[in-house]
């Protein structure tokens, strides 16, 4: 067990308040300790790694300077607060963050008065911290609004509705961009690009240090020397796009300086009317390996400080991401229409390997969800075929793309929706539990949920070849582990898989929940089908199950309401069959963080409480199943 440094300035500080008594003297060593702390424990639980050590002075500096929680700071995303919630009194249950039970894994209402805004889905901050300032300036509270939103969640379109509407209001308030020139992957965009170009730029270097003195000289010579040197940094610095949204844009500087930060914040409390700070951090600072490697150190597994991540030397069974990323590559050489997408999630969708063999063929469009829906819908009208690599629970944000400018048009574009069902640690923000519900109500789509990695290969296949919006919804984490046969062969659509004949009840199993499925299925001879599509649903295997058990049983690893069950109770409504049917699945309530296998538990999706549920619709029980579901677990 790696042991905790000691950290005697910070043991003395459980809230803000302990930190504001602090002279300005000592926050230099707080930081110090404050990294420290955060090294310690998250290479003990794991967890969001090296944004937060990103974040560290800016942490000190908003809480040193800001009355929260009356003030008002707005994380984006959230990943990088640990350090807001280290110095806001969670220091000691940090170990448990991301836990069944533990902290939440990003800032929570219901956790602490300072996360004053529930975050997990990035670009809402400004909105959020805008929709406070409205509320102080109604209430003449006084009170100060700050968003924190870094380079990569200012990708997307929402961050800029937010500043036009600021901008617009006039609204007093702080927006701080943490520009480190990261997202989880190295950052995308032109704006990127300039800002990297500008900041890395020698002549910048000189303005900097100009910068540095002239904002020291605060507030008399502020205005003056700002107004004189707006025209240099206006064509050295971007601050030009951030005034045209009415904002008074100040910076960059250097985010890590303590002093120069807490001067350059201290004459932002002066100023009214809509602030930008552009703050130029380190991911990972303070922590080779992290600045070596942020990417690798953004989300970590426990690991020994001392020796850094060590790659596994076990043979790793191969993910549902990493089906997908080899589906791809393969599916790329055989047809050189294929491109490949994703909103920032190039790793976690496991498109590594494609960006390098087919960078002319792959497109990281920054976190801007929406805008990957649309960009592929114009490829596809064009004889390209697009696949989009996206978590279900982000595709929530391209959902009018996808109907209005994919479904509507019928084109060819194939998602390949990872993280569908329950992900564990990140919590309901990011749980994939509807996608079933919001995808099969739509006309022309086919929607296909694989058992096992195979059917995902050949479903992938199946969605490339179809010539209409297809999409392949699989879970985090590996699958049983069974052979994958690189002959990519179309699935005929439509037709689900008779897996068991046996008698009595018929269960009809969607996606990975086959498993639990045939595990029950075998303690009471029922009948199990691999029902394979959800959309278009094998209507002729319904009516014959129908026909010949007592009663049909669905199990799938979305929400119950609006789900692939509801599509079957909609066949025997339409044929107008009468036969005991219930449906099992996600819970209507949102599952806590934990491990996948926690919530899976907690959501009653395990062998045990299935088994209970078919034992009590056989023995004919009320079939009140959503609200049993509800209280489950
Ligand atoms: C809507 C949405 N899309 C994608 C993500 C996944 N995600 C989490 S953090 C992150 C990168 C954020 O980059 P930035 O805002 O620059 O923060 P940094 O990690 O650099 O501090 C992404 C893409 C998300 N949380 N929300
Ligand atoms: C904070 C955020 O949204 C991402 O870092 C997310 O946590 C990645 O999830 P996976 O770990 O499932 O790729
Ligand atoms: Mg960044």
């Amino acid at each position: 067990m790696a042991e905790n440094h000691a950290t005697p300035l910070l043991d003395t500080i459980q809230i803000p308040a302990d930190l504001r008594r602090l002279p300005e003297s000592q926050l230099e060593t707080l930081a110090e300790e404050l990294r420290t702390a955060l090294l310690d424990s998250v290479s003990q639980s794991g967890g969001h790694f090296a944004a937060g050590l990103g974040t560290i002075e800016l942490t000190i500096a908003l809480h040193y300077l800001y009355n929260t929680p009356e003030d008002r700071l707005v994380w984006d995303v959230g990943h990088q607060a640990y350090p807001h919630k280290i110095l806001t009194g969670r220091r000691a249950q940090l170990p448990s963050i991301r836990q069944w039970g533990g902290l939440a894994p990003f800032p929570k209402r219901e956790e602490s008065d300072y996360d004053t805004f529930g975050v997990g889905h990035s670009s809402t901050s400004i909105s959020a911290a805008l929709g406070m300032a409205i509320a102080a300036r109604q209430s003449n509270s006084g009170r100060k609004s700050v968003a924190i939103i870094g380079d990569g969640g200012l990708t997307a379109g929402m961050a800029f509705e937010a500043l036009n509407h600021a901008g617009d209001l006039n609204a007093d308030m702080l927006v701080v961009l943490n520009d480190n020139n990261m997202s989880i992957s190295p950052n995308v965009g032109a704006l990127s690009n300039r800002f990297a170009q500008i900041l890395s730029g020698q002549i910048y270097a000189s303005v900097k240090e100009q910068g540095k003195r002239v904002l020291s000289m605060m507030p008399p010579m502020w205005e003056l020397a700002r107004r004189a040197e707006e025209h240099v940094k206006g064509l050295i610095v971007p601050g030009t796009l951030f005034e045209e949204f009415g904002f008074n844009y100040i910076g960059p500087i250097d985010g890590h300086d303590l002093p120069t930060l807490l001067s350059t914040l201290r004459n932002i409390q002066q100023l009214e009317g809509p602030q930008f700070l552009h703050i130029i951090t380190q991911k990972g600072k303070g922590y080779a390996p992290a600045e070596d490697d942020p990417v690798k150190y953004h989300g970590v597994t426990p690991f020994d400080p001392q020796l850094g991540i060590v790659p596994s030397k076990k043979a790793k069974q191969p993910s549902y991401s990493n089906i997908f990323g080899d589906w791809a590559c393969d599916m790329a050489a055989e047809d050189d229409r294929l491109v490949a997408i994703t909103p920032a999630m190039c790793e976690g969708s496991d498109l590594k390997r494609f960006q390098q063999e087919y960078p002319d063929r792959y497109f990281d469009v920054g976190i801007a969800e929406q805008h990957s829906v649309t960009v592929a819908a114009g490829m596809a009208c064009d004889g390209l075929k697009p696949v989009v690599a996206i978590y279900s629970t982000f595709l929530q944000r391209g959902y009018d793309q996808l109907i209005h400018d994919v479904v509507v048009q019928k084109l060819p574009v194939l998602f390949a929706i990872d993280r569908a069902g329950v992900v564990g640690a990140d919590g309901p923000t990011h749980n994939g539990s509807y996608d079933i519900s919001f995808m099969r109500c739509l006309p022309g789509v086919v929607l296909m949920a694989p058992a096992d990695e195979n059917e995902c290969r050949q479903m992938l296949y199946t969605g490339h070849c179809l010539d209409q919006p297809a999409a392949v919804r699989y879970p985090r984490g590996s699958g049983p582990g069974v052979a994958v046969d690189k002959q990519m062969t179309a699935l005929p659509v439509g037709k689900a898989q008779l897996r068991r004949q046996g008698q009595g009840t018929a269960i009809l199993a969607f996606g990975v929940m086959l498993d639990i499925a045939l595990q029950v299925a075998e303690t009471i001879d029922a009948t199990v089908v691999n029902m394979r599509f959800i959309k278009p649903i094998d209507e002729d295997m319904i009516l014959q199950l129908a026909a010949s058990h007592g009663q049909l049983i669905t199990i799938e690893e979305n929400v119950v309401h609006g789900g692939a069950g509801s599509a079957v109770n909609e066949v025997l409504a339409a044929h107008n069959v009468h036969v005991r049917i219930a449906n099992y699945g996600l819970p209507d309530r949102l599952l806590e963080h934990g491990s996948r296998e926690d919530m899976l538990y907690d959501a009653g999706l395990t062998v045990e409480a299935f088994s209970t549920f078919v034992a009590s619709v056989c023995d004919g029980a009320e079939p009140a199943i959503i609200k049993n579901q509800a209280g489950q677990g």
